[in-house]
């Protein structure tokens, strides 16, 4: 499904993502982990292209993502909070994001009345706008808004980083219906824990580059761990 040529992204003379070949296959789950600065949200937007590599190019789907439209249709991601629109309620920003996918007004409120136990009573008709909301409940506002498009792909970038406990579990059994059901999932996280559990597959990225890719088993945490635990090394 996605297809990483020879992709570089140069930052004052250090390069910051150096990716000579990846690919991510329909209904994987890819857990991306590494070290503060290691370049996984560098990779994403370019993902996304919402910046241009200095070289090489992301495919979807065969086509490359920049300056192409067909990736939008299926692809969903919430990096940050810029995903979001601040001076909207949740309820408007999901109206608007349902109507880019020619939803309704009441088929996006059959579908938030799924998400009850995930917004915990904290988001909807509260009467706050999207500025007003916790980092913890924007996240949850733009983690919905991608389940909302339906996607083939969905990228999350550190989305357990500001929320509960208990969402954070709801959202790993979201991720996991949602490979269940074949979608294909990129989610960023520093959470040892919670990619080993959720992801089929790690990608370790350091200085740039994925120094390992491992199909998750029984000893991945751990080997993980002692990784991180002398601080990740330079290869
Ligand atoms: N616009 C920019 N200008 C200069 N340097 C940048 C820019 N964006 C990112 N970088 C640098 O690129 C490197 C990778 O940053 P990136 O945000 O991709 O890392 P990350 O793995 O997502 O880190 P974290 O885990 O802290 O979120 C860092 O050294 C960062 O300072």
């Amino acid at each position: 499904m996605i297809e990483i040529k020879d992709l570089k992204k140069v930052y004052a003379a250090v390069p910051v993502v150096n990716i000579p070949q990846l690919s991510i296959a329909k209904g994987e789950s890819i857990g991306l982990i590494g070290n503060n600065g290691a370049g996984k949200t560098t990779l994403f937007r370019m993902m996304l292209d919402l910046i241009l590599p200095d070289q090489g190019e992301v495919l979807s789907n065969s086509e490359p993502v920049a300056g192409n439209e067909a990736w939008k249709s299926y692809t969903a991601a919430y990096l940050d909070e810029g995903f979001l629109i601040d001076y909207l309620t949740p309820e408007e920003y999901f109206y608007f994001i349902g109507g880019l996918h020619k939803y309704n007004n009441a088929q996006v409120d059959d579908y938030l009345s799924t998400m009850s136990d995930f917004f915990n009573g904290e988001i909807l008709k509260r009467g706050k706008y999207i500025r007003d909301l916790s980092k913890g409940n924007q996240c949850k506002v733009g983690v919905a808004a991608c389940l909302l498009q339906n996607p083939e792909f969905l990228m999350l970038d550190e989305p357990f980083a500001n929320i509960d406990p208990s969402t954070q579990i709801r959202l790993k059994n979201v991720l996991k219906e949602l490979n269940a059901k074949g979608v294909t999932t990129l989610v960023s996280s520093h959470d040892l824990n919670h990619v080993t559990d959720v992801c089929d597959r790690i990608l370790l990225m350091e200085k740039g580059k994925i120094i390992k890719d491992i199909e998750t088993n029984a000893s991945t945490l751990a080997e993980l761990e002692a990784y991180f635990a002398v601080g990740g090394q330079t290869v």
